[in-house]
């Protein structure tokens, strides 16, 4: 176990395909909680920065939800890939160092090394949550099929052996976003007040 400054009080890890809706679901429960009880890890944070760097990409664009980064996508798998080869942790760890927040969200799990290190590290606080879109909503989004990386681990590495602890279905015929998100939202208020009485 690294040495931390402070433990999380609850890490939940997030997966879902292209355009499911992690990154929007993920930051309406940040706005739910604030900044200051609750932090978005994005594994693909550290990944997208080196690769910028050695490319001269945009990292905004690499950032956000645009078309920008599909071009880059494949290539950027093939990169992470390397360095998960040499260490599976290795994007995990550079995602949450200097995190100190009591909840944390990964809000973009694509292998089963990253839900299993937190797992390991974080055995008590982990729960994994599941985001699911039907393939027409997420075409809807700018979703489209591409050989190589919607048929490969980067898309397809948590969608079996995996028993997701929460399931959000964002779509527009299900429950809202807000009922779904309740009990996770009740989870995660907890989670922020016991971390508050045992700093106290
Ligand atoms: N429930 C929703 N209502 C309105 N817009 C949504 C909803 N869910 C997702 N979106 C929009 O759909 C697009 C894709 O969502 P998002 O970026 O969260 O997907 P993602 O799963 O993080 O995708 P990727 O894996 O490509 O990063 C974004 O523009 C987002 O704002
Ligand atoms: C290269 C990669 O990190 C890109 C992820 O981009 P996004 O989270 O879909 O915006 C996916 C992967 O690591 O397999």
């Amino acid at each position: 176990m690294e040495d931390r400054v402070s433990e999380p009080s609850l890490v939940l890890v997030f997966s879902g395909k292209r355009k499911s809706g992690k990154d929007y679901v993920t930051e309406l429960i940040q706005q739910r909680l604030g900044p200051d009880v609750c932090c978005i890890l994005r594994l693909s944070g550290p990944l997208k920065e080196q690769y910028a760097q050695e490319h001269g990409l945009d990292l905004d664009q690499l950032m956000g939800p645009g078309p920008y980064k599909e071009q880059y996508r494949a290539d950027m798998i093939r990169w992470g890939e390397s360095r998960r080869r040499q260490d599976p942790s290795f994007f995990c760890r550079l995602a949450s160092r200097g995190a100190c927040q009591p909840v944390w969200l990964v809000s973009d799990a694509r292998r089963l090394s990253d839900l299993q290190w937190f797992q390991a590290e974080f055995p008590q606080q982990t729960q994994s949550v599941r985001v699911q879109s039907s393939e027409k909503t997420r075409s809807q989004r700018g979703w489209s099929f591409t050989a190589g990386v919607d048929d490969a681990e980067s898309e397809c590495g948590l969608d079996n052996g995996v028993e997701f602890d929460w399931i959000v279905i964002n779509e527009a015929d299900a429950p809202s976003l807000d009922e779904q998100l309740r009990p996770i939202l009740q989870l995660t208020e907890e989670a922020a007040s016991t971390s508050s009485v045992n700093q106290s």
